[in-house]
């Protein structure tokens, strides 16, 4: 069993309501959508065994892993999840809510893009939606998407940099309909990984 890995490090996840907290990302390659803002080039890759990918995050002391892309559902199995999770690893997942997620994966993000009402056909449940944001989008309402603990509005970076507009207007909305909090993407505040 192999993937296909464009980049593997150790860092804080820096979004959503597991911001903060150690983690090892295993970004893999390929997506099914090109959104316009998208801060990330996943484009590069190499073919790794599971026990590759196991002896290079053995050296983190560390037993999260955070699979991302790309759309990492495009690759990712549950029998990938399920060889992690007899290492006795603990799985989340970055996804843009377009396929189905590996049933063994531990904490589901979803980050919609496009046509919100599909979503919930393929992905009933996750832990978080955060979705991006930017001045002028419309915010619908949560029953919308997939039942979650937490719903994140997420303002819309040019890059790494932050775009005050899109916060200011995220924080709008925020205040304007409660159920909804915001995320920042604070890794790139703290220029870290
Ligand atoms: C690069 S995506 C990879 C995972 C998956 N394809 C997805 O979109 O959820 C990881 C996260 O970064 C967010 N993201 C990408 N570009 C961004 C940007 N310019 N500003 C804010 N968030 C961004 C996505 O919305 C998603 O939540
Ligand atoms: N620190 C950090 N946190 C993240 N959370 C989600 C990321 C991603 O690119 O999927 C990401 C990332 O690239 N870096
Ligand atoms: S779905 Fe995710 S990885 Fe794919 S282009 Fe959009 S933000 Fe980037
Ligand atoms: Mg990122």
């Amino acid at each position: 069993m192999k993937l296909n890995v464009n980049e593997i490090f150790y860092s804080l996840q820096g979004e959503g309501g597991r911001v903060g907290e150690p983690s090892i990302f295993i970004r893999l390659t390929q997506c099914n959508l090109t959104c316009s803002f998208c801060d990330t080039d996943f484009a590069e890759g190499d073919d790794m065994t599971l026990d590759e990918i196991a002896e290079a995050i053995a050296v983190y002391p560390c037993k999260w892993i955070i699979w991302t892309g790309g759309e990492p559902t495009i690759q990712l199995k549950d029998e990938h999840v399920a060889f992690f999770r007899d290492k006795g690893y603990k799985q989340a997942i970055e996804t843009n809510g377009t396929r189905r997620v590996p049933s063994l994966i531990d904490y589901i993000t979803c980050s919609p893009k496009m046509k919100y009402e599909d979503i919930r056909k393929k992905i009933p449940v996750v832990n978080e939606i955060r979705i991006p944001i930017e001045r002028g989008n419309i915010l619908p309402d949560v029953s919308v998407f997939p039942k979650a603990d937490k719903y994140f509005v997420s303002p819309i970076f040019d890059g790494d940099k932050i775009n005050p507009d899109n916060v200011s207007y995220c924080v709008d909305l925020v205040k304007e309909n409660p159920q909804w909090s915001l995320s920042l993407q604070v890794h790139k505040l703290i220029h870290i990984e």
